[in-house]
Formats: C-alpha cells, sequence, structure tokens
C-alpha cells in the first residue's frame, strides 16, 4: 500500500456523490458538514428513499440533497448524462465519492464511475465503508494494491452497530492516471492474486446469505460465524500487503493461520 495521508487537492464545491443513503444520517452530515456543498445520494430501497426524503425536508437540507431512487449502477450513467446537460455547471463530476455498501460490489461501482469519468481526474476523494467486515478484496486491490491510479490510506474504526468490532474504511485519492480505464481494468483485473479472489467470492456468497438467506444457500450468517470471517479476511488481506493504521490506542490480535484453519477457513 502506498503511505502516508493521502493530500488532496479535490474542489469539494464540485459536490459529493454518497451510494447507499440508507435514511440519510451520512447524507446530512456530509451537507451539514460541507455549506454550500451540494450531496447527491443513491437508495434502493423506495421505502428508504421517503424516509431520507423526510428526514432531509425536516432538516431544511431539501435544496442541498439530492436523494435519487434506484441501483447505483444503473443511477451513475443517467447522473453524468444530467451532470453534462447542465451547461451552467462548472463541474462535469464529483470532488468526493463515499461508497457505503456492501464491499464487494464497491469495484462494479468503481468501474462505472471511472468509465463515466464521475470522480475528478486528478485529486478526487474516494472514501469506503466497511472495507474489512464485506472483505472488498479486489476494490482494497485497486484502490490500495500496487496500481497506481490512486494513493490510499486504510484507517480501523470501530463499527457503529458494535463497538467491539474492528472495521475498516479507506480514504483514496485519484491521480490523473485514473482516467486510463483500458490499463486499469486489463492490469487490476488479471493481478488481482488467487487468494484475494477467493476472498472475494467468500464476501459475495456471505452477502447472498445476508441479504437472502432463502435463494443465497439457505443457510442464516450465525453470530459467531461473522466475527471469524471478518478475521480471515483480516488475515488474507495483510498477506496481500494491506492493512490499516490505528487511530484508537488497542491494536486486535492478529489470529493465526492455524486458528483460522480450526475454523474452516
Ligand atoms: C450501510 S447503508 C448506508 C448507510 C448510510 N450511508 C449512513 O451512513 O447513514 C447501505 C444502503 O445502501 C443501499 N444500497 C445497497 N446497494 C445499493 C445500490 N446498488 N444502489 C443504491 N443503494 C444501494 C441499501 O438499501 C442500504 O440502505
Amino acid at each position: 500500500m502506498r503511505a502516508g495521508p493521502p493530500a488532496s487537492s479535490s474542489d469539494a464545491s464540485c459536490g459529493v456523490l454518497e451510494i447507499g443513503t440508507y435514511c440519510g444520517n451520512s447524507a446530512l452530515r456530509l451537507a451539514t458538514a460541507l455549506p454550500g456543498v451540494r450531496v447527491s445520494t443513491f437508495e434502493l430501497d423506495p421505502i428508504l428513499v421517503a424516509i431520507a426524503r423526510t428526514l432531509v425536508a425536516f432538516a431544511g437540507l431539501s435544496g442541498v440533497i439530492d436523494v435519487w431512487t434506484g441501483h447505483s449502477t444503473l443511477l451513475i450513467p443517467r447522473l453524468k448524462s444530467r451532470l453534462v446537460k447542465q451547461a451552467t455547471r462548472q463541474c462535469p463530476s464529483f470532488g468526493a465519492i463515499f461508497m457505503d455498501r456492501w464491499g464487494t460490489k464497491y469495484d462494479e461501482d468503481l468501474a462505472l464511475i471511472q468509465k463515466h469519468e464521475l470522480l475528478q481526474e486528478a485529486g478526487g476523494v474516494l472514501v469506503a465503508d466497511n472495507v474489512l467486515t464485506t472483505a472488498a478484496a479486489s476494490f482494497l486491490w485497486k484502490v490500495a494494491g500496487p496500481d497506481e491510479s490512486f494513493v490510499s490510506q486504510v484507517v480501523a474504526v470501530s463499527e457503529v452497530a458494535d463497538s467491539s468490532q474492528e472495521d475498516w474504511m479507506s480514504v483514496s485519492v485519484s491521480l490523473n492516471k485514473n482516467n486510463d480505464n483500458n490499463r486499469l481494468q486489463s492490469s487490476c483485473l488479471e493481478a488481482l492474486p488467487p487468494e484475494l479472489a477467493e476472498l472475494q467470492a467468500e464476501s459475495e456468497r456471505f452477502r447472498q446469505r445476508v441479504v437472502d438467506p432463502i435463494s443465497g444457500s439457505g443457510a442464516e450468517v450465525s453470530r459467531s460465524e461473522k466475527p471469524a470471517f471478518i478475521q480471515h479476511a483480516k488475515t488474507t488481506l495483510a498477506r496481500a500487503g494491506i492493512g490499516p493504521m490505528y487511530l484508537f490506542e488497542q491494536q486486535p490480535q492478529q489470529q493465526s493461520q492455524e486458528e483460522e484453519e480450526q475454523q474452516g477457513y
């Protein structure tokens, strides 16, 4: 991983895009922290969109936060054509993008973001949440692996819903090579180490069981399974040279390979 906190020349006034609104908490926090900056946010579930829009209106921020309904892979191209059509708009891309859905899907969103040039080419900030607990292996390899499209820092944080559980956020700044889609797709996807490809596939199977235990494999995720999977993800990512900086004092224990094997990994 390229070290050091990423320095950015990002123009936040060009707006922030969030993928994964839920009830709008982070969109409201972004808009409050960045007065005058427009926040666009995508949410798949129409009921959550209604809740988020109500909360945004209650906060008096309807003129600042746009909640879009739909799947990010469909909305990214639509949002880009909207930006381009707005002739008066100075910025055809965003200064920052916050990804907050299941991590195995971040590389799919990133490929589209790059294809449609939705993040500022040099100095755009890309933040991704839950990259450990959802084992965003392929995405982390793209932003924090040997490719040089981004300079990245992975940071350990505690999970909101369970403060005893470690999770990671990645913070990346785009370098101007970011625009070269062909080079990125051919070099990175082929170069994903087999161990990370397997972790990505395991996490995807995990996601299907969380989202839909019936069609996923018929098995719900048990309480003990999740911490074991997260520890396995951490060990696998560490072997590929991907690990976090700790902003809190107590660094959680690393699990040995032997312990992992006992848990079936
Ligand atoms: C972790 S929550 C977001 C939390 C929110 N950012 C916050 O901190 O307040 C993830 C949300 O992403 C939505 N989601 C999942 N996949 C999506 C996609 N492909 N496009 C848009 N929204 C998606 C889910 O319905 C869920 O509400």
